[in-house]
């Protein structure tokens, strides 16, 4: 397993990139630890594909280096770098054996056979697929032939990294959770470098240790699941992660406060320049503070609705002519006509064309 170094990284299919929107990828410095379980996360067409292939060799960068573990492998192929991948559709043998197809990747590179038949039944064990290992590629059903192909990548311990592109496109809901969870168990336990590619935030923030956010060829943000969801550093994040995502409301500044529609909002940090630029409050549903007018420093709104989720209830909320989402506990008595919000310092937050200032 590897540490995987973007230095400078950058791509454009232009031949003569000159506006930052020429790049599928845009300019990108950082470092991804040995061992530990990404997921790129973004919607079509952010530049999940051009990073995954750069990593794995598919594709060689128009700018800056891929290094694994302080080596420069930005022009290798993918077997020189040592890499197991996984894609949307089953890559396996139709006419071997699942323990064929598992072993076959060992095979291939001269593994003891005692070392393939360990390491075989130990990932057809994770897998669930032990009672499958003699019957025929062919005979299963797509979502076996899809863990087969899983496999392959897993039964490598060798590899720099696994890559998983899009891996349970064609895996049914129930499945899907469960190989989800499969795979966290697999990666905690053999503590492999895995980079999974999905445009799911349920997959991502569900199998991976850091979640690298991307938004039109950026990367805006890579942390954690709880950093992403306590402190999202660009809208984009607080809009694509949660459901619903983060109310945003224009603003201007004024002092040590925001004013939204004259409406001032006292914000955590102090001291923020005003140096121009567009200015926007965001706050998460869950951390909303639903309470009656009279309360200390609470804002009249308009209760529009409640929708009952089951565990929880989501308020829909009039203030000026904005509209925001509170999620409220079950047990939470919404006031028909003294409603007023709440917003505490530590969960607003101010950004500044779009990124996190305080
Ligand atoms: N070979 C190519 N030539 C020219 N433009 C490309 C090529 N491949 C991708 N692009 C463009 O680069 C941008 C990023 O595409 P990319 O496939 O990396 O995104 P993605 O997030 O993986 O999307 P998807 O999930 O739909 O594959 C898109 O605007 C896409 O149209």
């Amino acid at each position: 397993m590897a540490t995987i170094h973007f230095d400078n990284l950058g791509h454009s299919y232009h031949p003569h990139p000159s506006k930052p929107t020429d790049y599928a990828l845009r300019r990108l410095s950082q470092e991804w630890e040995d061992g530990k379980a990404y997921a790129l996360l973004g919607p079509s067409g952010c530049g999940k594909s051009t990073l995954l292939n750069i990593i794995s060799g598919l594709l060689v960068p128009s700018e800056g280096r891929v290094l694994f573990d302080g080596l420069d492998v930005t022009r290798c192929t993918p077997e020189e770098r040592n890499i197991a991948q996984v894609f949307q559709f089953p890559v396996i043998y139709d006419t071997m054996t699942v323990y064929e197809n598992l072993a076959f990747p060992l095979r291939n590179r001269k593994v003891p056979e005692a070392d393939v038949d360990r390491r075989v039944r130990q990932v057809a064990e994770a897998l669930d697929l032990t009672a499958d290992l003699k019957k025929r590629a062919q005979r299963l059903t797509p979502d076996a032939k899809q863990k087969i192909s899983m496999g392959r990548g897993l039964v490598r311990s060798d590899v720099a990294a696994i890559l998983f592109d899009e891996p349970l496109t064609v895996i049914d809901p129930h499945t899907k959770w469960i190989l989800r969870r499969k795979l966290r168990q697999i990666h905690e336990e053999y503590r492999l470098t895995m980079i999974y590619v999905t445009h799911d935030q349920v997959e991502a923030l569900t199998f991976a240790d850091k979640v690298a956010v991307m938004h039109e060829g950026a990367m805006v943000q890579l942390g954690t699941p709880q950093e992403l969801f306590e402190n999202p550093e660009h809208t984009f994040v607080g809009y694509f992660i949660g459901s619903p995502g983060i109310n945003l409301m224009p603003c201007t500044l004024g002092g040590d406060h925001a004013l939204v529609e004259g409406i001032a909002i006292p914000l955590a940090d102090r001291a923020i320049p005003n140096v121009g630029g567009t200015f926007e409050l965001g706050i998460r549903p869950e951390f909303v503070e639903l309470t009656r007018t009279g309360t200390a420093g609470a804002i009249p709104v308009q209760v529009v609705g409640v929708d009952d989720l089951g565990t929880s209830k989501l308020a829909t909320l009039r203030m000026g002519s904005h509209t925001l989402k509170a999620r409220l506990s079950e047990d939470q008595e919404v006031p028909a006509l003294d409603a007023a919000i709440r917003f505490p310092t530590r969960w607003t937050k101010l950004y500044r064309d779009s990124h996190l200032v305080s």
